[in-house]
């Protein structure tokens, strides 16, 4: 599979319509990738879908899975995800067990492998280890919902984040998930992401190709030392 380039807008399929996930799948052929939120009503208090529907979602849509596991025990589970076909499986530093193992595990079956942090948890416990992972995602909401306020006070966080890749060489994804919007996507890409997870903000909107394409150009104009290069 040929990588997109920065920035990469992701969709969450948790804003679009369940009943009509196909037809809602097609209108976002323009994404970079769907992001599928998978949440088990356990580590987060919501529940969306498991294996069986994301194997669906695989089946049918335009474009790469970018699926966010919001469960527990995710070395049991997660590498099943990889092994249905998704492009990336991203799962939780807060529900894995021993997080490198399985980061190895879903690479070998051929994944790309993300891990993701909630709000309260800090960044530096990765810093030593940035290359076992494709893709890092801080959070800016407490994960289990769509639709809810951006949280500026992660980017202290993510710029810290995209410092430590910078001072490592290290090419891991830097990919943001929560209230990511026009006026909110501009500081996220200024302080380091390269990779915006959009729910609401794009099955809200009336155009949806607009949208997208509207959130990519914000993405670029404000990119980490865009000012710099006078961009
Ligand atoms: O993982 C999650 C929520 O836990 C996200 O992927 C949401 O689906 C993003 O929705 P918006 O905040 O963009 O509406
Ligand atoms: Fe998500």
């Amino acid at each position: 599979m040929s990588l997109p380039d920065a920035p990469r807008i992701n969709p969450s399929i948790l804003s679009a319509d369940f009943v009509n996930m196909q037809r809602d799948l097609e209108r976002i052929a323009g994404a970079d990738f769907v992001h599928v939120d998978v949440m088990d009503n356990h580590f987060v208090p919501n529940l969306t879908f498991g294996p069986q529907m994301v194997e669906r979602i695989q089946a049918t849509s335009p474009v790469p899975l970018d699926v966010h596991l919001m469960i527990s025990d995710a070395d049991r589970w997660a590498p099943g995800y990889a092994e249905l076909g998704a492009a990336s499986v991203t799962f939780h530093l807060e529900a894995a067990v021993d997080p490198i193992a399985l980061a190895r595990r879903i690479r070998d079956i051929g994944a790309r492998v993300g891990i993701a942090l909630k709000p309260d948890s800090p960044a530096e416990q990765l810093y030593d280890h940035l290359d076992e992972f494709d893709q890092i995602l801080v959070m800016t909401v407490e994960p289990g919902f769509g639709g809810q306020s951006f949280r500026e006070d992660m980017m202290p966080k993510l710029s810290a984040l995209r410092a430590e890749a910078r001072r490592r060489g290290s090419e891991v994804w830097l990919q943001v998930d929560g209230g990511i919007a026009p006026g909110t996507i501009e500081q996220a890409a200024a302080a380091g992401a390269d990779t915006f997870v959009a729910g609401s903000a794009v099955f809200g909107a009336t155009d949806i190709d607009a949208r997208i394409a509207q959130l990519r150009s914000l993405a670029t104009q404000h990119a980490h030392g865009a000012d710099s290069l006078g961009v």
